[in-house]
């Protein structure tokens, strides 16, 4: 199926015009699909008529009266041979009436566009395609008007014969966080908790299974006024009416708790307050203060909120960032579910609607179509970030979500609900299950996460390039020879792993961030270190660039190529060695010539042997994420004939100064084969014996076939050398490339 979607130029009719195009569905007589926007013939009948009420906000605490009068827009479908038109009839008498609009008969082939005649603003046309069979949609302009957004989503739905449709069900929680925190004055009094259960009373009619879900700080308990002392016995009279989670005891910021028990303390004693109180403590869910230590994480609170509570959901407006709020996205990490956390618009101190920013009017607008609205219209599961000062005093809170969702009912086909924060994270990773996989980025790339992040970590822990193989191109000589530079200090090494940490690939990446920089000790001097760490795995890994990319955007990157047939037989006789037992039961002639209906281990095996050498293939997936002027490409057979030209060149790259000078820390030894390191007594420190090891030469046949099998892979591999402006291609791969041709 495809869509075209375009701006044409301006037009005596349109001021600008946007056509939604079907190429594909040309039939006539489409399915009626569940629409966003609930027409104007909807079981209410006439929308025109259809008021909300809603709550004014400080003057009204006891009176009700009529806060909106909807704006009617006719949404009418018809051909270009006769069709109505829908215009932007508010404060119009016959639109409150509910009468429908002008008729306008309009030809389409003679161009007869009656001029002047319509507003263009809130114009749209559906063709049935009776005229040359291609179904559109036509918009005037102004889509920017909430409801054109609407229709343009109903639009492709409609023309897709619903397979562009987003789904009607949106969930809604509305978290209460600070309860019992707020400053004398600002908090709860009893009849700010009736206005409370009385609107979640109404607002259950809308959205079934809605309660308040409510965040407290046990320290905070009768703080208050005695009148607002009242308002926290009678929360406590109404326990059951509402959810709760717990939001640390004395309003701490986690992420400053570099202790774990003292964290765990602190949260004990907020469950022991709600033990004391009657407030269940099983709903799994928490959150912390200001976001702090969700993300970026601290271990600590993911450790404490694990033991003390059993949590497994939390919320976040901060992952990947908070702006845009269109791309906050959740993740999971260990087994905490970590869902978007959206905002509504009131925070702690946006109590009074003549204080509020922007007015009234700005608030009203963002209910009635605007941000909030738009929140609801795209987030099919949404978790509202509130605060106890907001229902008290003028009670916004209050206000805002009654009118949202009224204003919903009103003029969408959305079907609310509500659920426990545990089955929205369930259900939201039913829906996102890609999102599960969380993507750790560098906390001082954005100041809002540095700070809820402990002063203690420092972004200087990170490496600032990193060797990323292939496997068995001299990866690890590399490594040696860079360690011994005064200015660049490796990884320290992993237990697991030995000198690779692979984080970016596999099992490791879920431990996060601080397990990662662990292996980065901060040092004293920290400008003149070039910290870097070598994974050979990671030049094929799929998820690697994306992930490092996400971490290390300016890290540079060093690769090392060389004939991808010798070095899949070298990765055979290293595997051959590690004791893999399809590799001893299988010549290599065998496993590379595996069939795709052999024994799946040796597929497996055959994989993982041919695979890194489609250089090309990895080389555009690094190349997607990272500029060419962050990749260093090192010719696996220069670093082993000519070891102290490659470091210098490499040097050079990396922007190293002073230079430091290898021509006497490295020396040829013949019995190894290689060059080695110099020590300090004038002898030579070879890699161990699984480098370099002696194996027969690989057969004939062997070579010839692999040839082959990378022809295709190593001509991208010279058009994308070319392309990256390397002057010389390497000798192997000529060699490579000249033997297939003549074969
Ligand atoms: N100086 C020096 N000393 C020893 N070995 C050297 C050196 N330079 C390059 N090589 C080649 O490196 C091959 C091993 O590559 P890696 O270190 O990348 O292997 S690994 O992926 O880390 O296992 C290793 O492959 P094999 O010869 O098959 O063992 C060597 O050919």
């Amino acid at each position: 199926m495809s869509f075209f979607l375009r701006t044409l130029p301006e037009t005596d009719f349109f001021s600008s015009l946007v056509v939604v195009t079907s190429a594909i569905w040309q039939t006539h007589g489409t399915q009626p699909h569940d629409a966003l926007v609930r027409s104007s013939t909807g079981q209410n009948g006439d929308p025109g008529t259809v008021g909300l009420t809603g709550k004014t906000a400080r003057e009204s605490r006891n009176t009700r009266r009529n806060i909106y009068r909807s704006d009617l827009v006719f949404r009418v479908f018809g051909d270009f041979h006769n069709f109505s038109v829908g215009q932007d009839e508010s404060k119009k008498e016959r639109a409150r009436a509910g009468r429908s609009c002008c008729e306008i008969k309009i030809t389409y082939d003679d161009k007869e566009f009656p001029k002047g005649k319509f507003i263009g603003d809130s114009v749209q046309l559906s063709d049935h395609g009776r005229y040359d069979g291609i179904q559109r949609v036509f918009f005037g302009g102004g889509l920017r008007f909430w409801l054109h957004n609407l229709l343009l989503l109903d639009s492709l739905s409609y023309l897709s014969h619903g397979q562009l449709s987003l789904s009607l069900n949106r969930m809604i929680l509305v978290d209460v966080d600070d309860i019992f925190v707020g400053e004398k004055g600002t908090r709860l009094r009893k009849d700010d908790v009736m206005a409370l259960l009385a609107t979640q009373q109404r607002i259950q009619a809308l959205v079934p299974g809605f309660k308040f879900n409510l965040g407290f700080s046990g320290k905070y308990f009768h703080h208050g006024t005695a009148e607002e002392n009242l308002g926290d016995d009678m929360l406590l009279e109404n326990v059951d009416r509402f959810t709760w989670f717990s939001h640390m005891w004395n309003h701490q910021q986690p992420h400053n708790y570099e202790n774990v028990t003292h964290l765990q303390l602190d949260m004990a004693l907020n469950k022991q307050f709600a033990k004391d109180h009657g407030i269940p403590t099983g709903s799994g869910y928490s959150v912390s203060p200001h976001h702090s230590g969700v993300y970026p994480v601290h271990e600590g609170l993911y450790e404490a909120w694990k033991r003390v509570w059993n949590i497994k959901v939390t919320s976040t407006e901060e992952y990947p960032h908070l702006r845009p709020a269109r791309l906050r996205r959740g993740f999971i990490h260990r087994n905490i579910m970590v869902l978007p956390r959206q905002t509504c618009g009131l925070f702690t101190h946006t109590i009074f609607i003549d204080r509020y920013p922007g007015g009234r009017e700005k608030l009203d607008k963002s209910i009635q179509g605007g941000e909030l609205f738009q929140t609801i219209v795209h987030n099919p599961i949404n978790i509202f970030m509130t605060h106890m000062s907001n229902y008290g005093n003028d009670r916004l809170a209050l206000y805002t979500f009654e009118s949202v969702i009224k204003f919903i009912q009103c003029w969408t086909n959305l079907r609310l609900s509500s659920a426990p924060p545990l089955q929205l994270a369930e259900r939201y990773f039913q829906l996102y299950p890609e999102e599960s996989d969380p993507v750790w980025g560098n906390p001082c790339d954005d100041l809002r996460h540095q700070k809820i992040w402990s002063k203690n970590k420092t972004c200087d822990q990170l490496p600032r390039f990193l060797v990323i193989g292939p496997q068995k191109t001299g990866t690890t000589a590399l490594y040696t020879f860079l360690s011994i530079h005064p200015a660049i200090s490796s990884n320290l090494p992993s237990p697991d792993t030995f000198e690779e940490i692979q984080f970016f690939n596999g099992k490791n990446y879920y431990k996060g961030l601080d397990w990662y920089m662990s292996f980065f000790p901060a040092s004293k001097n920290e400008s003149s270190r070039y910290l870097f760490e070598k994974s050979a795995t990671y030049f094929d890994g799929e998820l690697v660039p994306r992930r490092a990319h996400a971490l290390l955007p300016r890290a540079k990157l060093i690769t090392i190529l060389l004939s991808p047939a010798r070095r899949a037989y070298s990765w055979y006789q290293h595997t051959r060695v590690h004791g893999d037992p399809v590799a001893n039961n299988y010549s290599f002639h065998s496993v590379i010539t595996a069939s795709d209906t052999a024994p799946k281990p040796l597929r497996d095996l055959r994989n993982r042997c041919l695979n890194p050498g489609k250089y090309a293939q990895h080389l555009e997936r690094w190349l997607s994420y990272y500029p060419p002027q962050q990749l260093h490409i090192i010719d696996g057979e220069q670093l082993r004939q000519n070891p102290v030209e490659t470091l210098h060149e490499l040097q050079r790259f990396l922007k190293i100064t002073p230079a430091f000078n290898y021509s006497s820390h490295l020396r040829y030894d013949p019995k190894k084969g290689f060059f080695c390191q110099v020590t300090n007594e004038d002898r030579t420190k070879c890699l161990g014996k699984s480098k370099g090891r002696q194996y027969p030469p690989m057969e004939d046949k062997s070579y010839k076939l692999l040839q082959r099998y990378y022809l295709s892979h190593n001509t991208a591999l010279v058009k994308l050398l070319k392309r990256l402006g390397l002057r010389t291609i390497p000798q192997w791969l000529k060699e490579d490339l000249t033997d297939t041709v003549m074969t």
